[in-house]
């Protein structure tokens, strides 16, 4: 268990309410009909209020400060993370050995009109299906991922995804994923098949070292 402090806390928090902020700036930017003029000041704005939060940032080799990568606190995960703009969010809990996450997509996620995009409905399920492999305590990374659409994802509807482990052979492990109507969880809409490979220790070390030993072993510059 991490201790948490206030600081900690709070920043989070503070990361939730602005990723709230994004999320709805994007909602609105992409359904809005404004006036053009409108569009030009609201650009103008924006980059006056991006650049603030362009002053002090991160590199690809430093996770965020708010983030816990051993605890598994991502802030800016792009499907579940409450700072990301990108994120509907997902948000996920656990039923037995089976992951449940809820979320609603809007206008940002079209794909066909009214629908949402297929790359969306797949960025969903691996997130899923990462999840529910991570939980399984045989975690790694997305190998393969099979996708069936099914039926169109209607945007603004809730919608209920799973994902569960169905099989483990020895490095390698298989879990499947639907995304369905909240209102109608029997009626799946898409489903994907995905197998998820455990890093050996020599991979791990590659692909994570610089970005863990940079977080948890050398101090950070105040
Ligand atoms: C508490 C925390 C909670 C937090 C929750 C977090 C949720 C996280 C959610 C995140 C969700 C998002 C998740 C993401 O988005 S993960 C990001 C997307 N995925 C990637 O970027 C992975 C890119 N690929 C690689 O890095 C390597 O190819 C990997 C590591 C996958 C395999 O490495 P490598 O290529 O060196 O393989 P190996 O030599 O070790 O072979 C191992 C075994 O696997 C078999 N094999 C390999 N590839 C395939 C394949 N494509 N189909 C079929 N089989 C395959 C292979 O034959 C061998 O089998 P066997 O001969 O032993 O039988």
């Amino acid at each position: 268990m991490h201790a948490v402090d206030d600081g900690l806390l709070r920043r989070r928090e503070a990361i939730g309410e602005l990723g709230d902020a994004l999320r709805l700036l994007v909602e609105n930017a992409t359904a809005t009909e404004a006036p053009t003029e409108e569009l030009l000041r609201a650009a103008e704005r924006i980059r006056q209020a991006a650049a603030p939060l362009g002053e002090r940032v991160r590199t690809r080799f430093d996770s965020a400060t708010a983030d816990d990568l051993i605890a598994g606190v991502r802030l800016y995960n792009p499907v579940t993370g409450a700072g990301s703009a990108l994120a509907p969010p997902v948000e996920i809990h656990r039923e037995g050995t089976v992951a449940i996450g809820t979320c609603t997509l809007g206008l940002a996620f079209e794909g066909p009109p009214s629908y949402a995009h297929g790359g969306v409905s797949a960025m969903l399920l691996d997130q899923m299906l990462g999840y529910a492999v991570t939980h399984s305590g045989n975690p790694g990374m997305t190998g393969r991922l099979e996708t069936t659409y099914r039926r169109p994802v209607p945007l603004h509807t809730p919608l209920r995804l799973t994902g569960e482990v169905v099989g483990v052979e020895n490095r390698r492990v298989t879990a499947t994923g639907t995304i369905a109507c909240a209102d109608e969880p029997g009626r799946v809409l898409v489903e994907a098949t995905g197998l998820f490979i455990a890093l050996r220790a020599e991979q791990a070390q590659r692909l994570f070292g610089p970005v863990l030993s940079r977080r948890y072993q050398e101090p950070r510059a105040g």
